[in-house]
């Protein structure tokens, strides 16, 4: 039995500072903007405005805000303005009206030299036919961007080539685009918008155009990117599979408005209402769901506080076959079992290292049940960590089962255990 397992997620970093902030965004498409906006605000729908004054609501007023390092997905059917939503963020299109504060800074009222300058430092766009120049090399295409703001061709081509090798493409640096397949000419269109180093990726369906398995590989692709690098990331996508696996939250977008906006784990466990909930029926829950989710909060053993005696005592209070024990950092250091320590207290064993097992399988609280799975076999439940590696509680294979439908559904409840206290 292989119980060392340690599974290391990293969870993703995600600070609290607001990077990007909409207010009550607002685009009509057509001759008469202003009486569309006013109708609008009069609480005519898209349909009515339309018949009225044959102007077309592109995106009908949503607020949000996207933290710094975010992986923000907008996630919608065909025509639910998903395309105008991003293109207002960085003016390819002009709000009607509405704020877009990026850094204190409301971009959609700058003045168009600003304006520039905040393209030119702070954004930059990766679009879904890549938009790569045929006649230039991949380190040319990815060069453009900073040759465009005057930087130096040495000072360029180093960038360049740097940022190629992080992904991946350094050897192709002397190709041309159609010497290679769409999976890395992607790359490529995402290289160069990462050479001019900008805080903020806007990518409109980028990976839309790709065959699934090269899709996959560029999902993860940037969640690496995204890890190492913590851009914030405006993610547009019509496919809830894709946005569910990479987003750090998702917006479920529909004629205009924000159906729903959360986490994966909350659009999966808690959809607002069945437009979300028809989205989320072919969902493999296991795929979004994180073992932390369905994590016993449980009392562990402290190490030093005891002998086996008290152990036993503990767990016979608890009725556990088996309790963590976990060191003054609350990091859980081994198992011990009833089993075990009632062979210990027979043989007159007294100190609790003697009986502790230190193999035992710890997962991180940001894995998804999916990785886990295989674990089921195993006798001993998980023992659940934060990226900090302190003990969280366990998850019983039950749990694990029950959680992707094979016994019952738990609906992304914490389950917990009886919270007696008791001295350690
Ligand atoms: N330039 C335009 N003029 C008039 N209407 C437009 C224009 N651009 C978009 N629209 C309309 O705005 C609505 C939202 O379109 P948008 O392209 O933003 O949707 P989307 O969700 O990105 O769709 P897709 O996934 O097909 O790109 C649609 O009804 C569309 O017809």
């Amino acid at each position: 039995m292989n119980t060392n397992q340690n599974i290391d997620m990293e969870k993703k970093e995600n600070t609290a500072q607001t990077k990007i902030k909409v207010e009550s965004l607002v685009k009509i498409f057509g001759n008469s903007p202003r009486e569309g906006l006013k109708l609008l605000r009069e609480g005519h729908d898209r349909d009515s405005i339309f018949e009225k004054t044959g102007n077309v609501v592109g995106v009908g007023g949503v607020s949000f805000e996207i933290k710094q390092g975010e992986l923000f997905v907008i996630m919608g059917l065909s025509g639910s303005g998903k395309s105008t939503l991003i293109r207002c963020l960085n003016r390819l299109i002009e709000p009607t009206s509405g704020q877009v504060i990026v850094d204190d800074e409301d971009v959609a009222h700058v003045d168009l030299e600003r304006l520039r300058e905040v393209r030119r430092t702070k954004m930059a766009m990766v679009f879904q036919k890549f938009a790569l120049f045929p006649h230039l090399t991949v380190a040319e295409n990815t060069e453009y961007g900073l040759k465009v703001r005057g930087v130096d061709h040495k000072k360029g081509r180093h960038k360049a080539l740097e940022t190629l090798e992080i992904v991946g493409l350094h050897k192709w640096a002397n190709r041309y685009p159609s010497e290679l397949s769409g999976g890395m000419q992607q790359r490529v269109g995402l290289a160069r918008a990462l050479a001019t180093d900008p805080d903020i990726l806007l990518m409109d369906e980028a990976f839309g155009a790709l065959d699934p398995l090269i899709r996959r590989d560029m999902q993860a692709e940037l969640m690496r990117l995204q890890d190492e690098l913590h851009k914030t990331v405006v993610f547009i996508s019509h496919d809830i599979h894709e946005a569910l696996k990479i987003g750090d939250r998702v917006a479920v977008m529909k004629d205009g408005y924000f159906v729903q906006v959360g986490t994966p784990e909350e659009l999966v466990t808690n959809p607002t209402d069945n437009y979300i909930r028809d989205f989320m029926m072919d969902v493999n829950r296991a795929q979004v769901l994180k073992t932390g989710s369905i994590t016993r909060k449980t009392i562990p053993f402290i190490l030093g506080h005891g002998s086996v005696r008290s152990a036993l005592e503990q767990m016979q209070r608890h009725q556990r076959e088996e309790m963590y024990v976990v060191d003054r950092g609350n990091s859980p250091i081994g198992v011990v079992t009833t089993e075990a320590l009632t062979r210990a207290l027979e043989r007159g064993i007294e100190d609790i290292k003697e009986v502790m097992e230190a193999d035992f399988p710890k997962v991180q609280a940001s894995t998804t049940i999916e990785e886990v799975a295989h674990l089921c076999q195993q006798e001993l439940p998980l023992a659940i960590i934060d990226d900090q590696g302190e003990f969280k509680g366990v998850v019983e294979h039950s749990d694990i089962l029950a959680s992707i439908g094979r016994l019952k559904e738990v609906d992304g409840d914490t389950v917990e255990s009886q919270p007696e206290e008791v001295a350690a």
